[in-house]
């Protein structure tokens, strides 16, 4: 049993304010726990948090499994780029911890197998590898996994950018690999939950759609008053 066994068959949301937007008003740890607080009692299974802070305060906030990643820099490799910002999110209180488990070059010169390593050794965070493709995904499971999720598709180069979320690459892992996979990226509503849990997901990742008033306001001034 680990804490992705929590997660089997449930909702996962992300609370995060938008990555492109500096001056996103949600940019605010007490925001961030009481939009965390309101998804759990709503039923989600996990959080998935963003930075030290945001985490900390969180984990204070709720009694479910927290995802904590540390996006840093505007190189290609972001979330969580180094095995520092791994055990620093870890040491925050994730119970999990997500990195970026593409082979790009990261800004320290060191790999993803070098954060599962510095994460095992230094706490007891589990380990989920973000992937774009199935290819990253498998190596990730050889590197050390405890899981997988479909977070960086589309927004890698190895990656088509659909409208919708990949649920081909979610059908894909789930025959590859031996691990739990998560299904990230743009599920908008629950026919794409459906789907991806048809696909074989064990939980599926919800972000923006439901905890960014910037970017679901955004979306429908967008469609009524098209640019
Ligand atoms: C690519 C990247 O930076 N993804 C980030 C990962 O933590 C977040 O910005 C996303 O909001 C999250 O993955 C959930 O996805 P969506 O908000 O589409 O439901």
């Amino acid at each position: 049993m680990n804490a992705f066994d929590d997660l089997a068959g449930g909702l996962v949301v992300s609370c995060q304010p938008l990555v492109d937007d500096p001056d996103d008003p949600m940019r605010d740890a007490y925001v961030q726990a009481r939009v965390a607080a309101a998804v759990v009692r709503g039923g989600a299974v996990a959080v998935r948090a963003n930075g030290p802070e945001d985490v900390r305060a969180i984990r204070a906030a709720v009694d479910v499994p927290v995802i904590g990643l540390h996006k840093d820099g505007h190189a290609d490799v972001f979330i969580t780029p180094t095995a520092a910002h791994a055990v620093e999110i870890a040491m925050a209180g994730a119970h999990i911890v997500a990195v970026d488990a593409t082979d790009r070059p990261r800004p320290d010169g060191r790999t993803f197998v070098d954060t599962v390593r510095a994460l095992r050794e230094h706490t007891d965070a589990l380990v989920l590898a973000d992937v774009s493709t199935v290819a990253e995904g498998v190596a990730a499971v050889e590197a050390g996994a405890d899981a997988v999720a479909t977070t960086l598709s589309g927004y890698t180069a190895a990656s088509p950018r659909t409208d919708g979320p990949d649920l081909a690459l979610v059908a894909r892992l789930a025959a590859a690999v031996p691990v739990p996979v998560l299904a990230e990226g743009r599920y908008r509503d629950v026919e794409q939950i459906g789907r991806a849990f048809a696909a074989g997901a064990h939980a599926v990742v919800m972000g923006n759609a439901v905890t960014s008033p910037l970017w679901i306001t955004r979306r429908l001034v967008s469609a009524i008053r098209p640019a």
